[in-house]
């Protein structure tokens, strides 16, 4: 079966050069990177407002573009849905009037394909139909464009950072909205995004952009806890992220049991429903090594592991080691000093001691 998307272009935006290839079967796949690395770029490849000089692209089987035999789909037969930063809506028209404008363009062939009802209730946006943009919040208002994209019955829906307008608020109301878009709906999602808590909690295969070119491909946990990666999402940023399952709860402490194949963590944490599965994040900065395990200590999570790879300092005196636990990985930052005077090494057995846990999703 070939994959979703298919991309391997090269293409020269004055100094800057895309050379990008890849290609994901996600239900959600994040193209992440520092400000202008190219993720805007490729994503106007995709979309069709970027004639690539050479290569080819192909979403869910079909050729939209191939240089070779001459092949460019122009942007509007291509059905690709698109979500920009702001919402763009007509500000004269009704919530209804816009959202109705999306199906307007809907190829006739499809078009019965999502219900308007079905899209109201995934995104939440019944009781706004007779409002007009200027009296909604910045996260009501993606929403409408998000219901105006899906309506137009695309194959593939573009994102390009639709929350980076948003304050923090809006983007914590936001985000279950479009998970539920990336679980329940069936249309293959790319996600521009260069921050990292969104793309660990949405993401299910990251592609990491470097300078136009593709510097990782993967499912998301794997790709995030790799060393090359951790150096760009920047220190404070960077960690790893866990499948897990709610196994149980204990009421007197409020904390939850989370089952991962790393072995069982506790989170401060009492709303998940039992036999649920969540994604936890687990920040470098947050996990200390012990070499033997640790008794008197407050933090509730000890895990044992393998140290896997060992990072070069990145001109300060931390360094990130990956941890193998029981086969899932585990990014920690240490200084320099504590890996000498623990004389670790590739191979060495440690206990990963970890400090805090967040659930990212549920
Ligand atoms: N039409 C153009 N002509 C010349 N240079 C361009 C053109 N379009 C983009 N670039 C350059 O290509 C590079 C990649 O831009 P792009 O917008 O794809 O990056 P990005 O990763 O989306 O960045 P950001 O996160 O800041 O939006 C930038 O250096 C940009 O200045």
């Amino acid at each position: 079966m070939s994959p979703l998307i298919e991309i391997a272009v090269e293409h020269q935006l004055g100094q800057f050069k895309l050379d990008a290839n890849f290609t994901s079967n996600g239900r959600l796949t994040a193209l992440f990177g520092r400000s202008g690395s190219g993720k805007t770029s490729l994503v106007n490849v995709i979309g069709g407002l970027i004639r690539p000089a050479r290569g080819r692209v192909l979403v869910d089987g079909e050729v939209l573009v191939d240089t070779r035999h001459g092949v460019f789909v122009p942007k509007h037969r291509r059905r690709i849905g698109y979500v920009f930063q702001e919402a763009r809506l007509f500000p004269h028209l009704t919530v209804r009037q816009n959202l109705l404008f999306g199906r307007w363009f809907a190829p006739r062939e499809g078009r019965d394909s999502i219900a308007f009802e079905a899209v109201l209730d995934l995104l939440g946006i019944g009781h706004l139909l007779e409002r007009r943009p200027a009296g909604l919040s910045g996260g009501e208002k993606q929403r409408i464009a998000i219901g105006r994209a899906l309506l137009a019955n695309p194959r593939l829906l573009l994102m390009d950072e639709p929350l980076a307008s948003l304050d923090e608020a809006r983007k914590v109301e936001i985000l279950p909205y479009i998970e539920r878009l990336r679980d329940e709906i069936g249309i293959p999602i790319v996600y521009v995004s260069h921050s990292v808590a969104e793309v660990a909690r949405l993401a299910t295969t990251l592609v990491v952009v470097d300078q136009g070119a593709i510097k990782a491909c993967g499912p998301t946990a794997e790709v995030m806890s790799r060393l090359d990666v951790a150096g760009l999402s920047g220190a404070a940023e960077a960690g790893s992220i866990l499948e897990a399952e709610i196994v149980g709860y204990d009421a007197e402490y409020h904390l939850t049991s989370l089952r991962t194949q790393a072995g069982l963590l506790q989170v401060s944490r009492s709303a998940l429903p039992f036999g649920g599965h969540v994604r936890v994040r687990i920040l470098a900065s947050d996990v200390l090594i012990s070499l033997t395990l640790p008794t008197g200590v407050s933090a509730l999570n000890i895990l044992p592991g393998t140290i896997a790879e060992i990072g070069r300092t990145r001109g300060g005196a931390a360094i990130e080691l990956v941890i193998d636990c029981n086969g899932a990985s585990l990014l920690a930052r240490l200084t320099a000093k504590s890996v000498a005077a623990l004389a670790l090494r590739q191979g060495s057995q440690v206990y990963a001691v970890i400090k805090s846990v967040s659930v990212e999703t549920s």
